[in-house]
């Protein structure tokens, strides 16, 4: 480089910098007008996320953008990590208490991770939040006592038993609610322990989130839904979105989108482990896509394989679904055996033309991924 050069780049990069010095000034003054929202919000009740004024907010500074020379995905990338931040800050201030008349909540399993969420989302809103563990039971009796909600958040295997077994004696308005993620057995334990409301729930997501804005909760009424209204509406006001679901239809679902999903990339664990590959070198060698695809694989094993035992062992049709794909692996792996190319590309054709506009909604996602991915990398 000469100095001319060296001149010039240093000239412009101290504009830079202090461009992005002024950026950091702005977010800060971003940040604290959202910790102001959070506090109209919180006295008003209103729900932490607000999509309508997003999509406004999103719409009109893309428009902004594109008028200025400056790519409309930029500033909605930038406007979507603000906006995250924000849930976390909102969260701070606490939310609004749906129902203050509540007696306390016990949350069966408090200790667990998703309990853990739970027992910290209550107590932002002002509940009286008691925990229940195994070694509790001795003062179940002195808990349940007055108690407005009970939530039972343990292993799936012990979900029912522990329903049948040491549930039965609530008070009659007390609402009884799961965290399982099977639907179907946990609603009929609770509907014939418990004579009182029941509703069953399934967050959609693992007790890392670090805010409830956007994710998913499904509901599957149990009876009483006008007792436990203020349940739902309280987990909305978390930014939560609830999905309704018929309890046998959520089951089948999650014999695919859990069981099987999960035992597939246990299974490439596995054969990671047994074929000794060296992670170090796949790493070197992957593009983001197969960075992507080993975190979604690695990250199942920073986890306990009780968690996943539980999962992918709670319905025992999961065994078909999980049969069903082995049958698919072997027919496929037929195919390369005999160096059936056209064969194989017969099926990527069928699967391609059954998956119809969504595989290009997928390329779109996916994409987007992908950018970040690489963008995390600093070498
Ligand atoms: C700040 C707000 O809360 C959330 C965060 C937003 C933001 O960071 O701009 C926008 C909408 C909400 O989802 C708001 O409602 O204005």
């Amino acid at each position: 480089m000469t100095e001319k050069t060296t001149a010039e780049l240093e000239k412009l990069r101290g504009l830079i910098d202090s461009v992005d010095s002024q950026l950091l000034s702005l977010l800060r003054k971003r940040l604290d007008l959202v910790a102001q929202v959070g506090t109209v919000k919180h006295a008003a009740g209103l729900p932490i996320y607000a999509p309508a004024r997003e999509a406004a907010m999103l719409g009109k500074r893309r428009a902004e953008a594109e008028a200025m020379g400056v790519n409309p995905q930029l500033i909605e990338d930038v406007l979507r990590r603000l906006m995250r931040e924000s849930y976390m800050s909102e969260k701070d201030v606490g939310f609004k208490q749906v129902n203050p008349e509540l007696g306390h909540i016990v949350i069966v399993g408090g200790q667990g991770q998703l309990g853990r969420v739970f027992a910290q989302m209550f107590a932002l809103s002002g509940y009286e939040v008691r925990l229940l563990d195994k070694d509790d039971w001795d003062h179940a009796g002195d808990m349940f006592n007055g108690a407005g909600l009970v939530l039972v958040t343990v292993p799936i295997g012990a979900t029912c038993s522990l329903i049948r077994e040491r549930l039965g004696n609530l008070p009659d308005e007390c609402v009884l609610a799961d965290l399982t993620s099977i639907k179907g057995a946990p609603l009929k334990a609770m509907l014939e322990t418990h004579k009182g409301p029941v509703v069953g729930l399934h967050p959609m997501f693992g007790p890392d989130v670090g805010s409830l804005a956007k994710q998913v909760v499904v509901v599957c009424h149990g009876r009483g839904s006008d007792k436990y209204g203020w349940l739902l509406e309280q987990i909305g006001i978390w930014g939560a979105r609830l999905v309704e679901a018929d309890a046998a239809r959520h089951d089948k679902a999650m014999q695919l989108v859990q069981a099987m999903r999960h035992f597939s990339s246990f299974v490439y664990g596995l054969n990671l482990c047994r074929e000794q590959a060296d992670i170090d070198t796949l790493l070197e060698f992957s593009s983001p896509i197969y960075r992507l695809e080993l975190a979604m694989v690695g990250r199942l094993f920073a986890q306990k394989g009780e968690l996943y035992a539980d999962i992918i062992f709670a319905q025992e049709e999961s065994l078909t679904a999980i049969s069903d794909f082995l049958d698919n692996y072997r027919d496929a792996l037929e195919l390369l055996k005999t160096g059936d190319r056209a064969g194989f590309i017969e099926r990527f054709n069928e699967v391609s033309n059954w998956f119809g506009n969504y595989s290009q909604q997928f390329l779109t996602e996916s994409r987007a991924m992908l950018q970040s991915v690489n963008d995390m990398r600093s070498v």
